[in-house]
């Protein structure tokens, strides 16, 4: 499987896809910049009550407003405060719903849009990996983007526009007092150029074992009766507990690298201010600064120089934003190796499938089938069966499309597969698997899963179908029961019932059923074969079966060893041959 590169600007390229939100971005940058200057203006304002109070009538804003009275130009500088402050106040509010807004946005946008991408991938990539892997990046990794647009960003905002503005007004009060005050901030630049290249592979080792715990916790909880039978809960809690201490470690050398930078800053935010407090102190006395401008200029320099402190926050949020998001855009550059085709059959489907020279695997590793031919003409019922392990399921996987074969083809109506849209193949196709899975909902929703849009009255055609309606009717609720989210409170053999109801409803011309009579009684399983009797008169059946009884109706009989067809015919053919098959029905049933 081929990869695509992360590109070297994660935050960049994702933001590339999100160009629909530049309006919004625009509307949080420029309310964020009205914020920054209300925020900036008080304190030019005390320079101006000092000034006010020192020079009296002489004052800036007694000469800018025409007011003798010191009170009355104290009165209106308190006014205009006022109103600063509430404009302030206003556009701060506006500026989080804004930033909140697109960070929510954009993480619901990639959440949904990595969500579906991981859903067309192949069946390969996810049996190749912990499902909690990848959900470790569904939902961990969008978050801690969210927690970078959120907070993050708006706040490189901030800082930047406290630099500019304040900048701007130690420049026009004196320009030694700019570069002194202004010492710390090339300290402050080089010294998150030089973190952020440490930090880098710090924090991609903190996603890697975040995802590797959430995948095995996932695991864990998916697998807690075996763990439990085996009384492997130490031995787990262990392994969990290795998995912790690796996050963990991951986070404190990240966390450690991080941290040192706060000492540097807060190093060269010492020196810029101890300058701004002595040189700018000295040249007043001397009388080269007014004794106001001397005051805004102190309080100035806490201004611009504190939010640095904060740069150390706002780069460890960065550097995990950028993390996550390669691993979001690297989820998102897999390609789909199975894509769907653009053609539609011809209806009504028919249902005849062939297999030519089917050659098959999985991953790198050696061939599974190896060259099956087989034609299953439309309406009939075909077996396949062989030992354990001969290739029957990976069989019904390329009847489905799961994965495509490394050679020869998989036709229905005598199309190639690979040709056809999902709605053409997947909508002929009812599926019953091995493992049942049943979803959190209703018996009813469960049965309607594939046509949710089914009567209550065709629900119920199709449980009696699968003789479910009997064990469905004797529950409280019915029809209306409850399932867990892996229906735990439901029996193997009624989960396999729900299972062909599921499939029946959808009234396929293909009905693939893989084991689908293993977890049943006797009696239960002669009520299944009548009713697939009847619902496969018209449609065709293609049956893997271990027990062979359950088969020696069907019109053809496949059997397969070691990956390849070996025998083929009716049971009484398959017998009077004396091979394999026979064999088997020998070992099962004692009868020859
Ligand atoms: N996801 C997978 N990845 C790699 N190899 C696999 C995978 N699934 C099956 N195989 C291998 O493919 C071969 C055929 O397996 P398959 O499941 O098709 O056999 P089967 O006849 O259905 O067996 P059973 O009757 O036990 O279900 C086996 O050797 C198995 O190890």
């Amino acid at each position: 499987m081929t990869r695509t590169a992360t590109p070297d600007q994660p935050l960049r390229a994702l933001w590339s896809r999100h160009r629909r939100y530049r309006g919004r971005l625009i509307a949080a940058v420029t309310m964020s910049t009205i914020n920054k200057v209300a925020d900036v203006i008080p304190e030019l304002l005390i320079g101006a009550a000092v000034d006010v109070v020192v020079r009296g009538d002489d004052s800036f804003v007694g000469s800018l407003l025409g007011i003798e009275s010191r009170y009355s130009q104290l009165g209106w500088l308190a006014a205009f405060n006022f109103v600063v402050w509430v404009i302030e106040s206003a556009s701060q509010y506006v500026a989080d719903v804004l930033w909140r807004g697109l960070s929510q946005g954009v993480e619901h946008d990639l959440r949904v849009e990595a969500y579906d991408h991981a859903q067309h991938l192949d069946m390969g990539w996810h049996e190749g990996r912990a499902s909690g892997t990848t959900l470790a990046t569904l939902n961990d990794d969008v978050n801690q983007l969210e927690r970078f647009l959120d907070v993050g960003a708006a706040a490189i905002l901030q800082t930047a526009l406290n630099v500019l503005l304040v900048g701007a007004v130690f420049a026009a009060a004196s320009w030694q007092l700019f570069l002194l005050a202004f010492l710390p901030i090339p300290v402050v630049i080089a010294g998150s150029l030089f973190f952020q290249r440490r930090l880098e592979p710090l924090y991609a080792r903190v996603r890697e074992t975040v995802a590797d715990l959430s995948g095995a916790l996932s695991a864990n909880l998916a697998g807690i009766s075996t763990i439990k039978a085996f009384t492997a809960e130490s031995r787990e809690r262990d392994r969990i507990a290795a998995l912790s201490t690796a996050y963990r470690q991951a986070n404190v050398d990240a966390i450690r690298q991080s941290a040192a930078f706060v000492p540097l800053v807060r190093m060269a935010i010492l020196a810029g201010f101890t300058c701004t407090l002595l040189f700018g102190g000295w040249a007043t006395l001397r009388g080269d600064l007014e004794i106001g401008l001397y005051s805004v200029l102190v309080f100035m320099t806490q201004r611009l120089l504190w939010p640095l402190t904060e740069v150390a926050t706002v780069l460890d949020l960065y550097q995990r934003g950028r993390a996550s998001a390669s691993r979001i855009l690297r989820l998102l550059d897999e390609p789909v190796t199975v894509p769907a085709g653009t053609e539609a059959l011809a209806r009504p489907v028919r249902g005849a499938v062939e297999l030519r020279g089917v050659v098959a695997g999985y991953g790198e590793g050696p061939a599974v089938l190896h060259g099956i031919d087989m034609v299953i003409p439309a309406g009939e019922t075909h077996a396949i069966v062989g030992s354990t392990g001969s290739g029957k399921s990976t069989l019904l996987r390329h009847v489905l499309r799961f994965d495509d074969p490394r050679d020869g083809a998989v036709l229905l109506d005598g199309r190639d597969v690979r040709e056809l849209d999902w709605d053409s193949l997947r909508g002929s196709l009812g599926y019953v698997a091995q493992d049942v899975y049943i979803f959190s909902g209703s018996i009813a929703d469960n049965i309607a899963y594939g046509r949710p849009d089914a009567s209550r009255a065709e629900i119920r055609e199709a449980a009696v179908a699968a003789a479910a309606a009997d064990f469905i009717d004797a529950l409280p609720e019915g029809f209306d029961s409850p399932l867990g989210e892996r229906g735990v409170n439901l029996s193997g053999g009624q989960r396999q019932r729900i299972a062909l109801a599921r499939a029946l409803l959808r009234d396929p011309a293909v009905l693939v059923l893989d084991e689908a009579t293993s977890a049943v009684d006797n009696e239960t399983e002669a009520a299944i074969q009548a009713s697939l009797r009847r619902a496969t008169i018209d449609r065709t059946a293609i049956v893997v079966a271990h027990r062979l009884s359950t088969v020696r109706h069907a019109h053809r009989i496949w059997v397969l060893e070691g990956g390849d067809v070996v025998e083929a015919g009716t049971h009484d053919e398959l017998l009077a041959v004396g091979g394999n098959y026979a064999g088997l029905w020998k070992v099962q049933t004692g009868e020859l």
